[in-house]
């Protein structure tokens, strides 16, 4: 059996059937049915207003869409809200930063684990105790994302005064401090160049196979993480991450298959590659 064919049958972890979503006159998806599934990289692409960032909405509660369902874990969570979808494990990044600017890199992480966090705002005041317990737990996952994220050298500064690029890998932090099941990750190396684009890469690849023993506390690295879907424009980088690709146009769906099979349909290279190609 073909590596794409054990591929195609990996269990489904999320089910998008038929999204359809309207802003008053414009329909952003249309009917868009979608499985990402397990031990898979899926890729989104397509042209600029084509609804991929849409798509990763409606996943993460932050649109309901008007139609369709989403099922996850056994239940339809459309309409989900956001912060509901991240403590079941959706977790992702966004196109345009989304960080506490303010905050060091540090605090940014921390913030996310606050959606495991028993303790209350009155238990976390008295410092000692349950609450200082866990939040030395808590830090040392962070702890061990930072340093896999090698970003060390700037966890204590605040992130309005880090680049860009430097920023967006604090927004993969925070992500992955959510120790999420489906990591969703719109554009993470927008605006990088190749050098910060290969880390990045590099990134993607480290956490989708684990990386064992060396962060026996922090499951996420250590087991990895085994379901992520990737919005990006770069198509080198598509076609060495990704398992999968579904393309969008228009909001709808045009094809779906592997790197290869996308690389050579002729509807994907006059919708997308066609149009990059005229650049
Ligand atoms: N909140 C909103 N209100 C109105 N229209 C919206 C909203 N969000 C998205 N749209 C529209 O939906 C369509 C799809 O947008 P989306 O951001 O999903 O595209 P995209 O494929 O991610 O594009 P890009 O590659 O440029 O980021 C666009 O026409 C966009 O203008």
């Amino acid at each position: 059996m073909t590596d794409t064919l054990v591929k195609q049958q990996n269990p489904v972890k999320v089910s998008m059937r038929n999204i359809t979503l309207s802003f008053g006159g414009i329909t952003a998806l249309k009917d868009v049915s979608v499985d990402i599934r397990e031990n898979e990289i899926l890729a989104i692409i397509g042209p600029n207003g084509a609804g991929k960032t849409c798509l990763l909405n409606c996943l993460n509660g932050f649109y309901k869409p008007q139609k369709g369902e989403i099922i996850f874990e056994g239940r339809d969570i459309r309409g989900i809200r956001p912060d509901k979808a991240a403590k079941m494990g959706l977790a992702r990044t966004f196109q345009n930063i989304e960080l506490f600017s303010g905050l060091t890199t540090l605090e940014n992480a921390m913030a996310a684990r606050h959606v495991f966090m028993k303790q209350n705002l009155l238990t976390g005041g008295l410092y000692f105790g349950p609450a200082h317990n866990e939040e030395i737990k808590h830090r040392r996952v962070v702890e061990d994302i930072i340093d896999f994220l090698e970003i060390e050298a700037v966890r204590h500064h605040v992130v309005a005064s880090l680049p860009y690029g430097m920023r967006k890998r604090i927004e993969f932090a925070r992500a992955l401090a959510l120790e999420p099941k489906v990591l969703l990750l719109d554009e993470p190396m927008a605006g990088m160049n190749s050098e910060e684009k290969e880390d990045i890469a590099r990134f993607i690849v480290d956490i989708f196979e684990g990386q064992g023993e060396c962060y026996p506390d922090t499951p996420v690295l250590r087991d990895g993480l085994n379901t992520i879907v990737l919005i990006e424009h770069d198509m080198g980088v598509v076609m060495d991450l990704a398992d999968r690709i579904v393309v969008l146009d228009f909001g709808r769906k045009i094809a779906e298959g592997t790197p290869e099979e996308i690389r050579n349909n002729p509807q994907v290279i006059s919708a997308y590659l066609g149009q990059s190609a005229k650049h």
